[in-house]
């Protein structure tokens, strides 16, 4: 993260509505990063001992009152489950001033929705993080809401950058940011735990499996990344003629891998946005 960055976050008091994993990821994240201070933070939950839980580990305030959260923060951040988002809205507008910004992490909750049940004029930003912002890993996509400020989105890509990467896309966009990134740490754990099943059957221990797995993820993903190279050409780099890899890329193949992770993707994407039908006609009502 820049200076320029980092300083958009200062003095910010940045409150989480709903302490789950999410939230935790998040702030986990922004304090590893040091890019806020724990002062800077507070939680409310309706669970004391998830409360407590939070404060032991991050030295951050907490309360079970969402509208005295909502008075104290400058920038909300939405983080209970979609199901509930309706439910916890109303009752924050006497807390919410005019310069407040909301961001809403609820996968599928369609910005229109959402402003429906705030005050008229509420700077909103609708995101979708994914779990990794816990290691400074995370991949996030952000749209801005009907009133939110160029500066708005700025402080919004500055948090979600302190603890991972950040694209700005059109909300029409999110739901396939949902099927792939915000859901897919899910995808590659599984991919995870199989490759160390399939090190585990050809001899190798527990844990030197997990361990090669995890890391042969972690370093193809980074590899990617680093040289901006096509997937393609780096597969081709690790494949010999007749050698290991075609050997098990065939199989790869065989099993449709590809097609059942595009069809993942797809089924993610289209339960986020049935997801956001039914929030929309519940939060109109
Ligand atoms: N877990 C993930 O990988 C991702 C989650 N999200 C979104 O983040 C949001 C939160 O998800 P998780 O953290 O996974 O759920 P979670 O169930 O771990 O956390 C939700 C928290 O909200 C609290 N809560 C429930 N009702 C409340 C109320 N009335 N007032 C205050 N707190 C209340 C619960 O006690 C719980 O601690 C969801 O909208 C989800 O769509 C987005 C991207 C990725
Ligand atoms: O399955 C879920 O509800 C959340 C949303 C994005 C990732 N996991």
């Amino acid at each position: 993260m820049t200076e320029r960055e980092e300083a958009r976050l200062q003095g910010r008091k940045i409150g989480f509505l709903g302490g789950g994993n999410m939230a935790e990821a998040l702030i986990r994240g922004l304090l590893h990063s040091d890019s806020v201070k724990p002062e800077q933070i507070e939680v409310s939950d309706l669970k004391a001992e998830r409360l407590a839980e939070l404060h032991t580990r991050y030295g951050i305030a907490t309360t079970t009152d969402n509208e005295a959260l909502s008075r104290w923060a400058d920038v909300l951040v939405i983080a209970v489950k979609p199901q509930i988002v309706d439910r916890i809205l109303a009752p924050l507008a006497a807390g919410l001033a005019p310069s407040d910004v909301v961001i809403s992490v609820a996968a599928g909750v369609p910005i229109e929705a959402l402003e429906a049940r705030l005050p008229a004029g509420t700077r909103l930003i609708r995101s979708m993080p994914n779990t990794a912002a816990i290691v400074l890993a995370g991949a996030t996509a952000i749209s801005a809401g009907t009133h939110a400020t160029t500066e708005d989105v700025e402080v919004a890509r500055a948090m979600f950058q302190a603890v991972g990467r950040v694209v700005v896309l059109d909300e029409s966009l999110l739901d396939a940011v949902t099927g792939l990134s915000g859901s897919g740490p899910a995808y590659i754990m599984l991919m995870i735990e199989a490759l160390a099943d399939g090190g585990v059957k050809v001899g190798l221990g527990r844990d030197a499996a997990l361990l090669l797995a995890a890391q042969t993820v972690y370093g193809a993903a980074k590899l990617q990344l680093e040289t901006g190279e096509h997937p393609g050409r780096l597969k081709d780099q690790v494949t010999s003629p007749g050698g290991t890899a075609i050997a098990g890329l065939h199989t790869l193949e065989s099993g449709g891998l590809r097609r059942t992770l595009i069809d993942a993707v797809e089924a993610a994407a289209n339960r986020s946005a049935e997801l956001g039908l039914q929030m929309s006609a519940k939060l109109r009502r």
